[in-house]
């Protein structure tokens, strides 16, 4: 049983408050989109309302990458977000983030350094082994307990997600609780049960497929984007060497054996893109798969128009909807109108469960609303939706015993 906020006594407690605000980064090193700041404000502003201190732990980016830079610009969107001042340390957990920590008073926030910064915390260890990293002993002492509301992150086993749970009396922010709540009972969802995997995580799209398939969990799967190439390429259909050489490049020719593995098994309940669009002479050109190969150097960057009437007459029939992964290219005007397509056809679904970063920005940029329940995880919520356990929610789940909250 995981305890939540409504379960911790707040006034003058010192909260380390785990939040994922990985987020785009502008060529500036400042953020460039504040979705995820703006999805942990509840759960900030409830702690900082009901008197808690708050210590804001968080990563950005991954080491080497362009995106791996200081939180100090998350710091001043938070401030924006929440209306009062929030101070931000350039330290984790060294002197300088502790004695920031402890100065903290009631309704006080501080945002610490990017957790990232730190090697071990780019290393996954079991919680145990975790708890015993620099940064969990060094902020420990300074913390009276732990709020995981990163959901996003849930599927890594850093010590900051599984290292504090195991050492200090533990919660679930609001984020945390809800996503757990709608992902956590899919099996509870009308059906039929349509599940769309597009997007470029092939790998995982395809654990997800097999496992909802194996359950019994989906009544069909729809391929599209990365995915849905895969899926034509392993049922013989000639994509051209454009296509070919992207999915080689992306390290996933393997997967073509397992599409081809699923599809013997499961043919029935997997539907493939009857059409895709390529860019020919600069614009949108559709082909039917029965037209491919495309010409030389085209390739497959989104569904076309029957495989989206094709869609949404299996969507029309649905009782619950989860997506993840746009369609096609969505970042490029020529190759949006699968995925703004598609998704607004989901949005007529009684459930719709959406997840994925990039999904979620897609959906924001081409303006597509409606959904019962947009996930701020992708990885995470993929994970969940194969029934597999998050080490982070396991760790929440095993915390210490906490004192009972004052009613
Ligand atoms: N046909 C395609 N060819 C190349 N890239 C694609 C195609 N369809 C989708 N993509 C890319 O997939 C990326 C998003 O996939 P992914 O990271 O799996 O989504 P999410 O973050 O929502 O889980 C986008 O950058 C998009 O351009
Ligand atoms: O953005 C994240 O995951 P996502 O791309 O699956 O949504 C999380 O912040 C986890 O980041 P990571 O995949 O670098 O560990």
């Amino acid at each position: 049983m995981i305890a939540t906020l409504d379960d911790l006594d707040v006034e003058g407690t010192t909260v380390g408050v785990r939040v994922d605000v990985n987020s785009p980064i502008d060529d500036d090193d400042t953020l460039a989109d504040d979705a995820r700041l703006r999805a942990h404000v509840d759960t900030l502003a409830e702690l900082l309302e009901r008197g808690g201190r708050v210590a804001v732990l968080a990563h950005q980016g991954r080491p080497g990458g362009d995106e791996f830079v200081s939180l100090e610009s998350h710091a001043e969107r938070l401030s924006e977000l929440l209306g009062q001042p929030v101070d931000y340390v350039d330290a984790t957990f060294t002197d300088a983030a502790r004695e920031a920590v402890r100065d903290l008073e009631d309704g006080d926030c501080v945002v610490l350094e990017n957790t990232r910064f730190y090697s071990e915390e780019y290393m996954e260890f079991e919680p145990e082994r975790a708890a015993r990293t620099h940064l969990v002993e060094g902020l420990e002492p300074v913390l009276d307990v732990y709020v995981n509301d990163a959901f996003a992150a849930a599927h890594r086993s850093q010590p900051s997600l599984v290292g504090l749970p195991t050492v200090l009396p533990s919660y679930a922010g609001r984020v945390m609780e809800s996503e757990l709540d709608v992902l956590g009972s899919i099996e509870e969802t009308g059906e039929p049960r349509v599940y769309v995997l597009g997007g470029a995580k092939v790998s995982d799209s395809i654990d997800v497929a097999w496992s909802v398939l194996e359950k019994g969990l989906a009544d069909h799967v729809l391929t599209a984007g990365v995915v849905g190439n895969v899926f034509l390429i392993a049922d013989g259909v000639d994509l051209g060497d454009a296509s070919s050489d992207f999915i080689y490049d992306q390290g996933y020719w393997d997967e073509i054996d397992r599409a081809a593995d699923l599809l013997d098994a499961y043919g029935d309940r997997i539907a493939l893109p009857r059409d895709v669009a390529v860019d020919r002479d600069g614009g949108r050109h559709e082909l039917g798969v029965n037209a491919l190969p495309p010409g030389d150097g085209e390739s497959a960057m989104d569904i076309g128009g029957s495989t989206l009437e094709y869609y949404r007459r299996i969507l029309a029939d649905a009782e619950t909807v989860i997506l993840n992964g746009p369609a096609g290219v969505f970042e490029d005007d020529r190759f949006e109108t699968g995925t703004r397509r598609l998704y607004d056809a989901a949005t007529d679904v009684p459930t719709s469960i959406v997840g994925g970063g990039d999904t979620a920005s897609a959906l924001r940029q081409l303006g597509v609303e409606g959904f019962s329940h947009v996930s701020t995880g992708g990885g995470a919520a993929l994970r969940m939706l194969t029934a597999e356990p998050l080490p982070a929610v396991t760790a929440l789940e095993n915390a210490p015993e906490r004192p009972a909250a004052d009613d």
